[in-house]
């Protein structure tokens, strides 16, 4: 896939792990306000299936951030019973795109909510409307951008298995969504890349390795918040 495209020389993949303690420093210095806090965020974008919401409970679990993935955001909207939720079912169903204010009204509710300064935004923004109405709504910038790089065979084959009993994970929706991705998803992780901001992980390896690529490295993640 076009993901390739993106990596550049000095972004060679690392384990997260490895790449959170290195910019520790820069998550100490940045300082966004949003409901009279100070706020920072870290977009983590990749295909559908390369494995964000999996690896997002492993940084909550280890760097004490709060994890808000937006597609989650919009099915609990559905589940809700709110005015929109038949809209929002039948785009998701499409494996197309929610309109931005749905989803950013969403996002800035749970970060207002959320009792913590630090979030790890998944799933968003997914193409450039998402960004540039994040940009202007909310003005705030990412401290990085977490960018999922997986073959699209592979992400085929763990959305298939995924089992969670969702509308989309179908062969018929997946293909769409992979579309959408390469159409309209890529252009804001080049976006974030010229400006410097994107992190590459290889996540085509398995789970642990995508964190770590050693086990015994997670002693030294304790008390790293
Ligand atoms: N590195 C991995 N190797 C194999 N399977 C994985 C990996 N990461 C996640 N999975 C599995 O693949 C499916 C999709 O993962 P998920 O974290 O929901 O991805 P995303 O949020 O990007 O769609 C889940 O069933 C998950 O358990
Ligand atoms: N910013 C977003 C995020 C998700 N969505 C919708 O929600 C669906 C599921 O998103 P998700 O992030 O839970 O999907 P995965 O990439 O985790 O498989 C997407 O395919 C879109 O239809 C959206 O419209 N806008
Ligand atoms: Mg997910």
């Amino acid at each position: 896939m076009r993901g390739g495209l993106v990596a550049s020389a000095r972004l060679l993949p690392r384990p997260l792990v490895r790449w959170f303690l290195q910019r520790r420093a820069q998550l100490d210095i940045n300082e966004n306000m949003l409901g009279g806090k100070k706020v920072k965020i870290i977009f983590v974008l990749g295909g559908p299936g390369s494995g964000k919401g999996t690896q997002c409970s492993n940084i909550v679990e280890h760097f004490g951030f709060i994890h808000l993935s937006a597609g989650e955001l919009l099915r609990a909207e559905i589940n809700s019973g709110s005015e929109n939720g038949t809209m929002i079912d039948t785009i998701i169903k499409e494996g197309k795109i929610v309109p931005s204010e749905i989803t950013i009204k969403l996002l800035q509710e749970a970060i207002i909510k959320g009792g913590n300064d630090k979030y790890i935004i998944d799933g968003f923004p997914r193409n450039e409307e998402n960004r540039a109405v994040f940009e202007s709504v909310i003005n705030i910038s990412p401290e990085f951008v977490l960018f999922f790089d997986c073959s699209e065979e592979e992400m085929e084959r763990r959305l298939l298995g995924r089992n969670q009993g969702r509308s989309d994970d179908n062969i018929e929706t997946i293909r769409k969504r992979f579309k959408v991705f390469v159409e309209s998803s890529l252009p804001v992780i080049e976006y974030y890349e010229s400006k410097g901001m994107v992190k590459k992980i290889d996540a085509t390896k398995p789970a642990p390795e995508v964190f770590e690529d050693d086990g015994k490295r997670m002693k030294f993640t304790n008390g790293i918040t």
